[in-house]
């Protein structure tokens, strides 16, 4: 199958909420991927042909969506797995980054010295907003020495331009919102 044909079956699985988490936001809810396993199979072939034979070391995936495929993605392309973790969850010396994101400020940290240095990184989670959390996250991927290859999402809300906030090449698998919901 296709990239575009497995997108296709992706998207008429998700679902939407208008007004979750806040009144203006049309939250996309992907976790109806999970609870069928061919869907979820499918999602990971679909990153997965996308990648092709590009080199990649290690998915570091973001807490805490990035959690539900990022692992699996990681064994289908023979890489390593490294999470991205909110405050205060991640033991022994961490590096930091504090930013902004479509409802509210985060911090994110990972663990000194476990992405080794010149290491060739994918940065993966469920949604690209405002760009905040993997703009964040690909700083601690370069903080700890190493490259982001590509940031992967399963959907961007496009018209927050989040992936301008981004230096290294973007893809995104599913079509996204174009537009803010309407009151
Ligand atoms: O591009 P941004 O504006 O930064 O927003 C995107 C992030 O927001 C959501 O995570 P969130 O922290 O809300 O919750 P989660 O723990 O359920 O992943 C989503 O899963 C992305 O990680
Ligand atoms: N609209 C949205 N739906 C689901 N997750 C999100 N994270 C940030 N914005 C989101
Ligand atoms: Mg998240």
């Amino acid at each position: 199958m296709s990239i575009e044909s497995y997108a296709a079956e992706l998207k008429s699985a998700l679902r939407q909420f208008p007004n979750f988490p806040s009144e203006g936001i049309l939250f996309e809810d992907f976790l109806p991927i999970f609870a069928k396993p061919e869907l979820f199979k499918n999602l990971v072939e679909a990153f997965k042909l996308h990648v092709g034979d590009t080199k990649v070391d290690y998915v570091v995936g973001l807490e805490s969506r990035g959690f539900l495929f990022g692992p699996t993605l990681a064994l289908a392309l023979g890489a390593g797995f490294i999470p991205v973790r909110k405050p205060g969850k991640l033991p022994g010396p961490t590096l930091e980054a504090t930013f902004q994101k479509e409802y509210g400020t985060d911090k994110f940290q990972i663990q000194e010295g476990v992405i080794p240095k010149d290491a060739r990184v994918l940065v993966v989670d469920d949604i690209l907003a405002t760009g905040g959390s993997a703009s964040a996250a690909g700083l601690l991927v370069e903080k700890s020495g190493a490259k982001v290859v590509e940031y992967l999402f399963v959907m961007e809300l496009d018209f927050l331009k989040g992936r301008d906030k981004l230096n290294s090449p973007v893809f995104t698998l599913l079509s996204g919102q174009e537009a803010k919901l309407e009151k």
